[in-house]
């Protein structure tokens, strides 16, 4: 079973800069897979557009199945909400807000159908905490927090809602080898756990963990042999 599935995928933005010349690209269930390619080839844009984020394109991107230029607003919203777990290099947290409210942001937009209680989300949320050791700043304001930090509780708000896809573009690019570990080693746990896992890296390191290597260059993606 394919989480994503993308076919012939070309992009043109406002100004008639072109990327993408007809790409394929297809996870699979379960998988643990790097994307790596020189600087503007287009791996953020390929994210935002499996991240629903992006939707000006031609060529047919699935997501679980469905179709995604056949989905509504709403339905796109919910789909990003509750299925897709975005990991980014530059953490966005909320500044007035705990580290814990800012972690249970993603589970107030859900539909209240799937909504759990919020000693659920709550239990949860320590739960991961526990394992990437920030347990102790959830009353903390992001502002002190360090970047690591920062990263590692953007994860969890990233995973708050159990997605089936998570989106990860340089997720330990500007972590130390240590934080770099354990966003890697959480990773590789979410993939073994079933989730499908697509990460954007230029740490040629970082890539060799993954289960699979892909390369973007010249708006096609091939396998990339380690
Ligand atoms: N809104 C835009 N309008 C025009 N061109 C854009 C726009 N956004 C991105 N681009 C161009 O599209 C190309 C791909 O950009 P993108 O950020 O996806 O590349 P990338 O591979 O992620 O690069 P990096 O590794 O530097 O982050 C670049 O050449 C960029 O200049």
């Amino acid at each position: 079973m394919y989480s994503v599935r993308i076919t012939e995928l070309e992009k043109e933005f406002k100004n008639g800069r072109k990327i993408f010349s007809g790409l394929n690209l297809e996870l699979e269930e379960s998988s643990l897979t790097a994307l790596v390619g020189a600087s503007g080839e287009g791996k953020t844009t390929l994210l935002n557009v499996i991240g629903l984020l992006d939707t000006d394109y031609s060529g047919q991107v699935e997501l679980f199945g469905q179709k995604v230029n056949e989905l509504n607003q709403t339905e796109m919203a919910r789909l990003r909400n509750q299925q897709i777990g975005f990991i980014l290099q530059e953490p966005l947290l909320i500044k007035n807000m705990s580290v814990r409210d800012n972690i249970l942001l993603p589970t107030v937009y859900l539909d209240k159908s799937l909504r759990k209680s919020k000693d659920y989300y709550l239990a949860r949320a320590e739960q991961f905490a526990d394992q990437l050791g920030v347990s102790q700043v959830f009353d903390q304001k992001p502002a002190t927090l360090s970047g690591g930090q920062k990263q590692r509780v953007t994860a969890i708000r990233a995973l708050i809602n159990d997605p089936q896809l998570i989106l990860a573009d340089e997720p330990t690019g500007s972590l130390d080898e240590e934080n770099a570990k354990i966003i890697m080693d959480l990773l590789k746990k979410l993939s073994r756990e079933g989730k499908t896992v697509f990460t954007v890296t230029h740490d040629s390191h970082i890539a060799s963990q993954h289960d699979r290597v892909l390369q973007l260059k010249n708006g096609n993606i091939t396998v990339k042999e380690n």
